[in-house]
């Protein structure tokens, strides 16, 4: 069943992948196994919210997030949208383990469940983990993954929405900004050991990701800041 789930969304992932590519080769990952969060998690805050609601005792199951920052970068050279193409270990584990809570117990079989399975192509985006203004933090995730500079008055604050609602509801505050050629810095890629790709898509292309029918592994943040652009800057 999980098999024939995961040779689905391999397929689905294929078939939409062709204008992401652009020949970038994606880190190699060669070994994927799961063990229960520890409770001293730096990420992740999971705890139980009472509450007494129309006089009745209510329990819901929650977990904490930091907020984060997401841009929408438009380079006017070549009027092309900047995306950013990434493993994501939960999106993996969210298609590996289907529509269950349980934490697969042995090493996985990279063979049946490939590692580009939890790929994404997303906006740039960066946790708010530091006390800097989101302003700040916004250009430093440019740089850091696009590698364009973008001073952080040059980011324009488009609006604030929280992810999930259900069982996890961090702020995300997404920002537009323009990019030139000239504003490239760097190739980007990330800090540290961050394996990003940078995607540049024409405008026909990001279209195609929010086109009826589409079907992306990618979080909300794509098709947010892809429909805000399409609707205001076209
Ligand atoms: N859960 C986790 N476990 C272990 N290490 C972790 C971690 N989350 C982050 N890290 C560490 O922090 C580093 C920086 O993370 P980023 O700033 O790139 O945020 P990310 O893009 O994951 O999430 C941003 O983008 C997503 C997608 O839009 C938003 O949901 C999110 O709020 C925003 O911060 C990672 O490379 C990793 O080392």
């Amino acid at each position: 069943m999980l098999k024939s789930f995961a040779a689905l969304a391999l397929r689905r992932l294929r078939s939409s992948d062709a204008i992401n590519c652009h020949g970038q080769q994606l880190s190699q990952i060669t070994k994927i196994w799961f063990t229960p969060l520890p409770k001293d998690s730096k990420w992740i805050a999971p705890c139980q919210m009472h509450y007494v609601e129309n006089g009745k005792e209510k329990i819901r199951d929650i977990v904490k997030l930091y907020d984060g920052v997401l841009v929408v970068v438009y380079n006017i050279s070549r009027k092309k949208l900047v995306y950013v193409r990434q493993f994501r270990p939960a999106v993996y584990h969210g298609i590996l383990a289907g529509n269950t809570l349980e934490i697969p117990k042995e090493e996985v079989d990279l063979m049946h469940f490939p590692p580009e399975l939890g790929v994404t192509l997303e906006p740039c985006a960066g946790v708010v983990d530091k006390t800097k203004s989101l302003a700040d933090i916004a250009s430093e995730e440019v740089r850091e993954e696009c590698g364009y500079h973008v001073p952080a008055d040059k980011m324009e604050r488009i609006f604030e929405f929280r992810s999930g609602v259900g069982a996890s509801s961090a702020a995300l505050t997404f920002f537009y900004c323009e990019v030139c050629d000239e504003q490239k810095v760097s190739d980007g890629g990330g800090t540290g050991d961050e394996a990003i790709q940078v995607v540049e898509l024409s405008i026909d292309e990001a279209k195609t990701l929010v086109q009826k029918g589409a079907t992306l592994n990618s979080g909300p943040g794509t098709i947010i800041g892809t429909l805000w652009f399409l609707c205001n800057k076209i």
